[in-house]
């Protein structure tokens, strides 16, 4: 044992020697003193833990991994619970790649579906192990594993969720926890959150009901507030409502995780939501609760019931909408054309629920505020949508129309002369109204068949777009290849779920966008965090939307492409952020964050409040450690 000892002291003795040697030379170097500074914790502040040992190893917080220094791991008795090669954060970084790279090189046909599972399941343990760098290794390389924690992967997690869940992320709260929430909530370690994105796993992206395997939403949703945003990872916190599942298969795997009982529904329903949104307002009067893949009967209610006494919003009604309007908006410049030209765009819409409406509704209040927002402009705005469910074109004919899809029924007169009628087909109504715009929000996958597609050729437009936004891919209403070979080279794409590129031949390139309200909400949920609203207006909603459309310059539309790549997603969710704390401030909402009260916000300029935001973004690094007891 003593022997052993001296040896690893004698060793790390020769490796501290080296070390200061390298340290001198290093010093001497005026280039990679400079370079230094970015890859040392030097200028942080130590962070006090209260903690050591094993305990540290296991905190994903403040582990290090085999990045622990010498001195550090004496100083908090790590010294023998790693191996004994210390790691630079790149080495750690390039290590664990090619650990993820090696499942692609291995698999014999390319990239697959279970290859991206397996990929988020290195992701996850990574989390479990160290936050920071799963972050550190998100940030960097977001294009490509965006996809893995988020659309279309995240889909796939939730519906495998019960055998992938290993640790638990984030609070369950289910109809067996009633009268009870007030107290659960005191159980998260954390006094401080911002970010609660909650659902109750009614429809997850376009698959259903998937219970409370619908934490991966949240879960995922979170990360990419983590990344954009630069939320704090301490701070927030994915959260799943049990009231039971109507999904058959669930109600009788033996292995699902959630309450094997039909969900609650009517004043029983709202009564849980009720108690839980009390309960996490009580503990943090802050935070800011993202509702997450409601089905849309509940969707719109519970938006009406807390948004103007809860700092609250919808994802998939006002996120979404935003991001339509941005791109719809994109597709008018793409022609050629300004934006002010938006209200003559016919627009058909397949799908009303909770995303579609939304879209709809946001849509419709641009154009009518662009045509001078009075009752004849509302009027004739309606006037550029036909709407499309399951049972074909909504008419005032229908018998049953769900109260929020009501104002989009068209008059049976006006569709007679269009040679339609109730319930006529996608296709049918595409033929007849010759549109500028197709987009899907119908959760059905190849919606826009090679008929309907065909039918788009006859457009009116010189440049007719598709939004295929049903996520996750094999949801998607077509692929992009499907669209540039039939409906021509010159068309606008987007999905909700990313797809490559088309080669068109020539050197031309077919544009894939991505249409996904990951453009927005961080963006959303940031700017409200710091500007203190209570809570989130329409005029903040439209900020961000406004944002994220003028972001896109005049060259890049015009090569169709209409939204920004995820790459610089924390630059425009910065953009974003700064452009709804404008508008909380103009509305006189804003009520300040930290030492920026609302008075000093309101003396801020443009810059000063981009600034402000990136100033407040959180970026993942490793803090010196020093332990403390008391
Ligand atoms: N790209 C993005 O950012 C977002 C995409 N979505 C996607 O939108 C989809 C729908 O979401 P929700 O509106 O909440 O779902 P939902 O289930 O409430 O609505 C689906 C709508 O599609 C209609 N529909 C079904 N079959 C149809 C058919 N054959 N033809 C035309 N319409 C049909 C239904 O009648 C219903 O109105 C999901 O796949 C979701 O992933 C949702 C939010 C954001
Ligand atoms: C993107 C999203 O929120 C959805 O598909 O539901
Ligand atoms: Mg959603």
């Amino acid at each position: 044992m003593s022997n052993f000892s001296n040896q690893i002291r004698a060793s790390s003795a020769l490796i501290t020697r080296f070390k200061r040697l390298r340290e001198f030379q290093f010093c001497s170097n005026p280039v990679l003193m400079r370079s230094r500074s970015f890859t040392t914790t030097e200028g942080h502040r130590p962070t006090i833990v209260h903690k050591r040992s094993l305990d540290i190893l296991h905190d994903p917080w403040f582990n290090k991994g085999t990045a622990f220094s010498f001195t550090e791991r004496d100083r908090l008795d790590l010294r023998g619970l790693l191996p004994p090669n210390v790691m630079s954060t790149e080495q750690q970084i390039e290590r664990f790649i090619v650990d993820l790279k090696r499942l692609e090189v291995n698999a014999r046909d390319g990239p697959s579906e279970p290859n991206a599972l397996a990929k988020w399941r290195i992701l996850n343990r990574l989390h479990d192990r160290n936050e920071t760098m799963y972050y550190k290794v998100l940030i960097a390389n977001i294009e490509e594993y965006a996809p893995i924690v988020y659309t279309p992967t995240v889909g796939q997690v939730c519906q495998n969720y019960s055998g992938l869940f290993r640790r638990p992320r984030g609070m369950y709260f289910s109809a067996a926890d009633r009268g009870e929430m007030m107290s659960m909530v005191y159980n998260w370690p954390a006094d401080q959150v911002d970010m609660i994105v909650v659902t109750d796993g009614s429809r997850i992206l376009g698959l259903g009901d998937l219970g409370v395997q619908g934490i991966g939403i949240a879960i995922g949703k979170l990360d990419l507030y983590v990344a954009a945003a630069g939320i704090n990872p301490q701070r927030v916190l994915p959260v799943m409502i049990d009231v039971g599942t109507n999904n058959e298969k669930l109600l009788k795997d033996p292995l699902y995780l959630g309450l094997q009982e039909h969900r609650l529904d009517g004043d029983e329903y709202v009564a849980v939501i009720d108690e839980f949104m009390n309960a996490v307002f009580t503990r943090w009067p802050n935070v800011i609760v993202q509702f997450e893949d409601f089905q849309s009967k509940w969707a719109f209610k519970l938006l009406q019931r807390y948004r103007c006494t809860y700092r609250m919003f919808n994802d998939d009604v006002q996120g979404t909408a935003g991001v339509a309007i941005a791109g719809l908006l994109g597709a008018v410049r793409a022609q050629g054309k300004s934006m002010i030209d938006f209200p003559k765009q016919k627009i058909v819409v397949a799908g009303a629920g909770s995303a579609g409406i939304g879209v709809l509704n946001s849509a419709w209040k641009t154009m009518a505020r662009m045509l001078g927002n009075n009752e004849s402009a509302f009027e004739s705005a309606l006037s550029q949508f036909w709407v499309v469910d399951a049972k074909g074109l909504i008419t005032e004919e229908r018998e049953y129309i769900d109260p929020d899809a009501l104002p989009f029924a068209r008059r049976v007169k006006e569709v007679n002369r269009q040679g339609l009628r109730e319930g006529a087909s996608l296709v049918e109504v595409v033929r007849e109204v010759k549109p500028d715009v197709l987009l899907g929000l119908s959760a059905v996958g190849g919606l826009f068949s090679k008929e309907v597609l065909e039918a788009l050729r006859g457009s009116t437009s010189t440049r007719p777009a598709i939004f295929a936004m049903s996520n996750p891919t094999k949801n998607a209403e077509c692929t992009p290849e499907e669209a540039f070979s039939i409906v021509g080279d010159n068309i606008i794409f987007a999905s909700g779920s990313p797809f490559k590129d088309v080669d068109l031949g020539n050197d031309h390139i077919g544009h894939c966008n991505q249409g996904n309200n990951m453009y927005l909400f961080p963006g959303i949920g940031l700017g409200t965090l710091l500007s203190g609203s209570r809570i989130i207006s329409d005029g903040m909603l439209q900020a961000a939307a406004e944002c994220l459309a003028a972001y896109m310059t005049e060259k890049e539309v015009l090569n169709g492409i209409i939204y920004p790549s995820i790459s610089s997603i924390r630059d425009i969710t910065k953009e974003v952020a700064a452009a709804v704390i404008k508008e909380a401030i103009e509305e006189d909402l804003a009520e300040g964050y930290r030492d920026m009260d609302a008075r000093e916000l309101q003396k801020l300029s443009q810059e000063e409040i981009v600034d402000f935001v990136k100033n407040n973004m959180w970026s993942p690094h490793y803090p010196t450690l020093v332990y403390k007891n008391d």
